[in-house]
């Protein structure tokens, strides 16, 4: 295997001493960037880029190419490749995000869903991986990622984006055993999924949880928080002699952070609704935190973008154990200048924090 260039974010989750803090973000390969736009165009939609490894890898590299600070990587794909390899049918209609040609609203529907294979199902995410692995040589670390169950069952009963999850939230208080089939199903499809994006050469893994944030107290910890732990659980714990980091994100879960804690995640990914140095008090030394500047920040000018940086990293202050990164994805309209601005920042005012 090729030797790790640079093991700053690797270290930080593990709570090592680093230099500066790392950093990362959420969608860094996407629309903001006008080289992933002119790869989308050649390869005609985003799905063939995601299910040709070698333009896949192109993407994945491009913000690294651009911004020399970023100090990880993340396959390029979705959290919905699961639902699509498991016969839904997914399509993006421009301007309306995901959809799928068919829905799973009865039990009988759930039933006849199947548990994944990756290796045979979704061969072309384990090939991305290998090829990214390969050609980022050592430079940063890969991140491999699914979708969470609860987050995933939302898209497969709804058809698509949902403002309010009506149909599956009903499904979930009058009918939760039949939820808790399909939440079955999708622990077991993304414990493989996972595993065998550790095997292909992802060296740490985030849990997408987006849609977490919608339930109850009590409906978070059974729907989905229940369902991640098992995931981690089935986890590969260290491959070629590395322990392999699990970051859980739930969008909104911040009132959850303590149970969360003890989920088995080495790292929390936190949205910007939650004070970073308060997270770090709640949770202790239990896991790392990763966020979490509100995206909205790169529309404002480089000198304010450095302001909220100095912010985060005095609020979580001395000491490893913090991934920089939005609380969310980036948009599609920031400024490339901006999001670099961001990185800058990063590196250039958190040595302090960093010292002995
Ligand atoms: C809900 C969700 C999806 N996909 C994802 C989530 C969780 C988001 C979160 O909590 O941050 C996750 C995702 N989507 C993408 C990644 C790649 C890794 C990364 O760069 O972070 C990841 C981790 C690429 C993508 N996934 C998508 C794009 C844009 C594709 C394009 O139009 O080129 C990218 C770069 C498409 C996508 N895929 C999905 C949506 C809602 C969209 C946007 C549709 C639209 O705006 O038209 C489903």
């Amino acid at each position: 295997m090729t030797e790790l260039k640079n093991d700053r974010f690797l270290r930080a989750l593990l709570k090592q001493p680093v230099d500066v803090t790392p950093v990362w973000m959420m969608r860094q390969a996407g629309r903001y960037l006008p080289e992933y736009r002119a790869t989308r165009a050649e390869a005609g939609d985003f799905m063939s880029l995601c299910m040709n490894p070698e333009r896949a890898c192109e993407v994945t590299l491009q913000p690294l190419d651009r911004y020399p600070q970023l100090d990880a990587a993340i396959l390029f794909s979705d959290i919905l490749t699961i639902p699509d390899a498991m016969g839904l049918g997914l399509y993006f209609e421009t301007g309306e995000g995901p959809r799928f040609k068919k829905t799973v609203r009865t039990a009988a529907d759930i039933e006849a869903l199947p548990v994944l294979d990756t290796r045979k199902d979704l061969t072309y995410v384990v090939d991305a991986v290998a090829t990214i692995r390969r050609e980022l040589n050592g430079r940063v670390p890969l991140i491999g990622f699914t979708g969470s169950p609860w987050t995933l069952a939302t898209y497969m009963v709804e058809g698509g984006s949902s403002k309010d999850y009506r149909r599956t939230k009903a499904m979930l208080y009058d009918q939760p055993e039949v939820l808790h089939v399909l939440l079955d199903k999708l622990v077991l499809s993304i414990t493989d999924y996972l595993n065998q994006q550790i095997l292909a050469g992802a060296q740490a893994v985030q849990i997408f949880d987006s849609w977490g944030g919608a339930l109850s107290h009590n409906a978070y910890q059974e729907f989905s928080l229940k369902p991640m732990q098992r995931i981690i659980d089935g986890l590969i714990k260290e491959h070629d002699g590395r322990q392999v980091p699990v970051i859980l994100f739930t969008k909104g879960g911040g009132q959850w952070l303590e149970s969360m804690a003890d989920s088995g995640a080495t790292a929390l990914g936190l949205d910007w609704t939650t004070d970073i140095g308060s997270a770090r008090a709640r949770v202790g030394n239990k896991v790392a935190l990763q966020g979490n500047m509100d995206p909205a920040v790169l529309y404002a000018q480089p000198q304010r973008i450095r302001a909220e940086v100095a912010t985060i990293l005095k609020s979580y202050g001395p000491g490893s154990g913090h991934v920089f990164n939005l609380g969310h994805g980036v948009t599609p309209e920031v400024d490339p200048a901006h999001a670099g601005a961001f990185f800058e920042a990063v590196h250039e005012l958190s040595g302090q924090y960093h010292q002995g």
